[in-house]
């Protein structure tokens, strides 16, 4: 299973393509744009946000709300293209008109965008034709090819949730997901505007966020991913690059502005002995093999343990500013402040809807490579009875 993303930020449209869904597999326009409106939103999100109401349009692939086994197009138009026609069209420039008096161009590399070193790689002095596609607005339809992987993973009984854990420094109380599903998870975080479980934590990232805007500056965090339901064996140890972990933080890090990634305790093992980071296996007539924790995140070997898979992500700051940071003109080679774009100060909350799409992405492509999968109700019974296979063996 694969998929490609096209489309500029204030370009008219992104567009994916999916290859390889499984046949009879059923798909709303409906459940998509609700995600859609989940990473729109989080506390800390700029203008642009208030310009675009994303909604997808399915092109092809499907037929009477079932997926036809071939590809799936999916198309969300910006609804910002409107006021950049003349500086984002694809169509040549009149002659006598001279590119740089084509507003909006850009020569003041922004520190930690793509700004810089993106022009230099494709011969681009005006840096817009580099911001326009390394823009987490890109992030739209990879949520859109992420909530298609979730329906195929609520046919198969895996629940994902994302939450965020972490605004710059202020940490939200982790013994709260004790004993809650992802389901009920979700319900909690939908109601927060930091996509948080704590809620008091949640009132201090807010007023975190706020201040950092006021202060013209960003703040990052960290979010975590949980993923329910998935059977032991999904991924393998008997090749480097079908290792499920590796493919789950791949993806994580795939994300705009992600720098880091760890599964179930994390960074925290290399401070802590094995006899408190292995998790002890048990074993029961009713559920099967279990473990009496859950430090290593539901992965051993590079495949899923049939625990809970737990996947966090550090997004740094974003990187522009309103006080700009010191970078130089490219064309003049004087020192200029970077330059200031419309901008979010945290998308913290926003990110961690495209790490829950960006992962369920993942665990569905490693379940359909995995089995025979050309038609949905096949790969249900084959899941069935890996499930029933596992907790005998
Ligand atoms: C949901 C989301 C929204 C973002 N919004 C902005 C933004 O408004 N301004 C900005 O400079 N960067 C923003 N970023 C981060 C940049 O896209 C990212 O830093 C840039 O693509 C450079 O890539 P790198 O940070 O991975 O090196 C956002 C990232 C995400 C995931
Ligand atoms: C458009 C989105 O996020 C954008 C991501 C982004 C960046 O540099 O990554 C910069 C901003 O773009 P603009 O200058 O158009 O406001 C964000 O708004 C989106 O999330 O849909």
């Amino acid at each position: 299973m694969r998929y490609l993303t096209a489309g500029e930020s204030h370009g008219p449209q992104l567009t994916t393509i999916i290859e390889g869904l499984p046949s009879l597999l059923p798909i709303t326009a409906e459940k998509v744009n609700y995600d859609l409106k989940r990473r729109q939103g989080g506390h800390g999100r700029g203008r642009r946000m208030q310009i675009e109401t994303d909604t997808v349009e399915i092109v092809s692939g499907v037929r009477h709300g079932k997926t036809l086994g071939s590809p799936v197009a999916l198309v969300v138009t910006n609804d910002d293209w409107k006021h950049w026609t003349k500086i984002m069209g694809a169509e040549e420039l009149p002659e006598d008109i001279d590119p740089s008096e084509i507003k909006r161009q850009i020569s003041r590399p922004r520190p930690g965008h793509a700004d810089l070193v993106g022009g230099m790689k494709y011969g681009h002095r005006d840096l817009r034709n580099v911001l326009e596609r390394s823009s987490a607005r890109e992030t739209t339809v990879r949520v859109a090819v992420g909530s298609v992987a979730k329906a195929l993973l609520n046919e198969l009984g895996i629940s994902i949730v994302a939450h965020v854990t972490e605004i710059v420094g202020i940490k939200a109380d982790q013994n709260l997901l004790e004993g809650k599903s992802a389901d009920e998870i979700r319900a909690i975080v939908e109601q927060d505007p930091c996509y948080c479980v704590d809620p008091e934590a949640s009132a201090k990232m807010v007023e975190a966020i706020d201040e950092a805007k006021q202060a013209g500056d960003s703040i990052g965090g960290v979010v975590e991913v949980i993923v329910e339901g998935l059977p032991a064996g999904i991924g393998s140890y008997v090749h480097y690059d079908r290792k499920l972990d590796s493919k789950l933080a791949g993806a994580m890090l795939s994300i705009n502005a992600f720098k880091g990634v760890e599964f179930g305790i994390g960074f925290e093992m290399a401070r802590k002995k094995g006899s408190e980071v292995h998790d002890e296996i048990l074993w029961d007539e009713e559920k099967g093999y279990t473990r009496a924790t859950n430090r290593l995140g539901g992965l051993e070997g590079g495949m899923s343990t049939g625990m809970p898979i737990v996947v966090r992500g550090v997004m740094k700051p974003i990187p522009t500013l309103y006080k700009p940071l010191q970078s130089v003109d490219i064309e003049t080679k004087e020192p200029f402040k970077a330059s200031v774009e419309r901008s979010d100060s945290c998308a913290v909350p926003a990110a961690s809807i495209v790490a829950e799409h960006v992962i369920a992405w993942e665990i569905a492509k490693a379940i359909v490579e995995q089995f025979h999968s050309d038609q949905l109700p096949q790969l249900k019974a084959q899941l069935d009875e890996m499930r029933q296979y596992t907790k005998g063996f």
